[in-house]
């Protein structure tokens, strides 16, 4: 009997996966132009704004990243490092540093070049609040391996390579830690479309696409994760984003 209910069981599950394979197959890897012009009609013509669309991105990565680093006992390591960047990923990645500490992560935040923006003195100061630490300096390599995982939130959909000189320390930090880099969105550092650069590029553990994947996901055979789940219908279909299913009432969909 329970026997047959396990072979049930994973009959369901070989489905889901085949299903999810299919979709990803099919799915639509948006242009860096496709991903800015989503962008902006979610904000022109959807009138979305961007604390809201920022706020859900956030949530979603949070939740796959704690679906991924699950904590299962007192004895497994709750430090993150979040990256957050001068763009839009970078107040991904506050978002992130606040669900995490509110799902009992310990977050610290490196914030190297503030943005003077309510939004952002805002998500900063919520921050504070809950009292996120936010470093000083970039840590080293050797002192990042305290950290469960590192969250990159230093570049988006919107990088032009090559990085500029005031982010060598913390790309350096991201392309040679031994700790797990789960990069949100775009791999800082890679181009959106063509996939890592040559020379040294941050080689993720997990890649969490928002709304859909760029095409530079297509170079990335780790966890890979949808988050964003706010794409109205109408918009997915003009894009032809092809998007897989999210199960019930899930944030983000394992893709792989
Ligand atoms: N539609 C959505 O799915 C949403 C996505 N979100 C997130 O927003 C980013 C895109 O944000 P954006 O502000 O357009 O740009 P970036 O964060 O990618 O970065 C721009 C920032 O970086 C600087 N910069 C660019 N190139 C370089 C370089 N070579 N060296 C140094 N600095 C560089 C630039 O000057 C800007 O300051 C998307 O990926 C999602 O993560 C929204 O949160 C919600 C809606
Ligand atoms: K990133």
């Amino acid at each position: 009997m329970l026997i047959k209910y396990l072979n049930t069981l994973n009959v369901i599950k070989t489905q889901i996966l085949r299903q999810n394979i299919h979709k990803l197959s099919t799915m639509k890897f948006l242009t860096q132009e496709e991903a800015i012009n989503v962008d902006l009609e979610l904000f022109n013509e959807y009138k979305f704004s961007v604390d809201q669309l920022m706020e859900l991105a956030g949530l979603s990565c949070a939740h796959a990243v704690a679906k991924e680093f699950p904590i299962k006992s007192d004895e497994d390591k709750r430090e993150a490092l979040i990256i957050a960047g001068p763009g839009n990923n970078g107040g991904d990645g506050l978002v992130l540093a606040r669900h995490l500490s509110l799902m009992n992560f310990k977050p610290s935040v490196y914030y190297p070049k503030r943005v003077d923006k309510p939004l952002f003195n805002n998500l900063v100061k919520q921050c504070e609040l809950m009292d996120i630490p936010f470093l000083d300096s970039c840590p080293d390599v050797e002192s990042s391996s305290k950290y469960r995982f590192i969250a990159d939130g230093l570049f988006g959909f919107s990088f032009k390579p090559p990085v500029r000189d005031a982010f060598k320390d913390v790309m350096n930090l991201m392309c040679h830690t031994k700790t797990h880099v789960c990069c949100i969105d775009i791999p800082s550092g890679w181009d959106v479309e063509k996939g890592a650069r040559e020379g040294d590029a941050i080689k993720p553990y997990m890649l969490i696409s928002l709304t859909a994947p760029k095409l530079c996901a297509k170079h990335f055979n780790g966890a890979h994760y949808l988050g964003g789940r706010f794409v109205p219908p109408r918009l997915s279909q003009k894009y032809q984003m092809d998007l897989p299913e999210y199960p019930g009432t899930e944030l983000c969909i394992k893709l792989n």
